[in-house]
């Protein structure tokens, strides 16, 4: 449905996007995931057509959208980052305003309002102003927003950062019952990767640019087949018992976070050395416990980092 080839973006000396491919098909829940500056905003508005690549394409329907990007525009809702409501207008006033620019005749779009807002629940708030909103439910009205043209694309730039749980639990709900039930296309960018795991069923992690990862959630975690993630916990973080685990040949990287070590090896039983190593650097250890792969553990695989640094 939209393949996006080579796109890459220069912001003068800096290189934002740099050759990063991906495609959606209909009705699928794709992640964007990379740690803050990765570059998924300035894909993504690539893709949304709100800023023109330095080199690369989108195609939709097969068709080049660098050119002719009307078609594209109507069939994509963005969800920015940025929240882009009128807080002196009313709830319903606001998806109205929106659905008159969409050139949606009355009738039918009263009708799609009181839809959407029954759909973000803010039905019972639709006739309060904006500006008396928490940042949840103005976020939900900005999904509104997004979806008022019927959209078959729903590109969403970080939707739940800064908002309580509830509103944030309510947002990913609603888009996998959207993705589920409707066959919405979505394309979900997060730092975030236990979101990602909820809502998308393919990802692709991006890092400083470049994408590093692409896959469904299964084969992007296979990327750590052979390896394990151990946590360690101590009682005091040490810098004897870091160096001793950074120079382990068989253990390709450490993250010290205050109480614990996270250490990814690819040797089997590792518990015991670890232990020894402990005790050779003079360390309490609390606990220690393998965990299955996650997403952030790819991460932490590929780049050595974790995605929140
Ligand atoms: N208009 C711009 N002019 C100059 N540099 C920019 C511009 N927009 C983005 N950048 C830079 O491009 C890089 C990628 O930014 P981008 O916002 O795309 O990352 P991101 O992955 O979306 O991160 P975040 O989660 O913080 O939004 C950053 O170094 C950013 O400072």
């Amino acid at each position: 449905m939209l393949e996006v080839v080579s796109l890459s973006k220069r912001f003068k000396q800096l290189e934002a996007v740099k050759g990063v491919s991906l495609y959606l098909e209909k009705g699928e829940s794709v992640g964007l995931l990379g740690p803050n500056g990765a570059g998924k905003s300035t894909a993504i508005s690539m893709i949304s057509t709100l800023i023109k690549p330095t080199e690369g394409n989108v195609l939709f329907l097969g068709e080049s959208m660098i050119k002719h990007p009307k078609k594209l525009r109507e069939a994509i809702g963005l969800v920015p980052q940025d929240l882009a409501v009128f807080p002196q207008l009313t709830a319903e006033d606001n998806l109205l305003f929106f659905g008159k620019m969409y050139a949606i005749p009355t009738k039918q779009l009263k009708q799609r309002v009181n839809e959407l807002l029954i759909e973000v629940g803010l039905e019972e708030r639709k006739k309060d102003k904006v500006k008396t909103f928490s940042g949840g439910m103005k976020r939900r009205l900005n999904i509104a927003i997004a979806l008022i043209h019927r959209p078959e694309i729903l590109i969403m730039d970080e939707p739940t950062v800064g908002i309580d749980p509830q509103s944030r639990n309510f947002i990913l709900k609603m888009v996998r019952r959207l993705q589920k039930e409707e066959q919405m296309t979505v394309l979900y960018t997060s730092h975030y990767m236990e979101e990602v795991e909820y809502v998308c069923d393919r990802v692709y992690i991006m890092d400083r640019g470049s994408m590093i990862a692409a896959g469904t959630k299964d084969e992007v975690k296979g990327i750590l087949r052979s390896e394990e993630t151990i946590e360690i916990h101590v009682n005091e973080m040490s810098q004897h018992l870091e160096q001793t685990l950074r120079s382990h040949p068989n253990i390709s990287s450490v993250v010290a976070e205050q109480p614990t070590y996270t250490i990814v090896t690819n040797q089997a039983d590792m518990f015991d050395e670890v232990i020894e190593m402990a005790t050779e650097a003079k360390v309490k250890l609390i606990g220690i416990q393998a965990k299955p792969p996650t997403l952030e553990d790819v991460f932490l695989h590929l780049t050595g980092r974790k995605l929140r640094d």
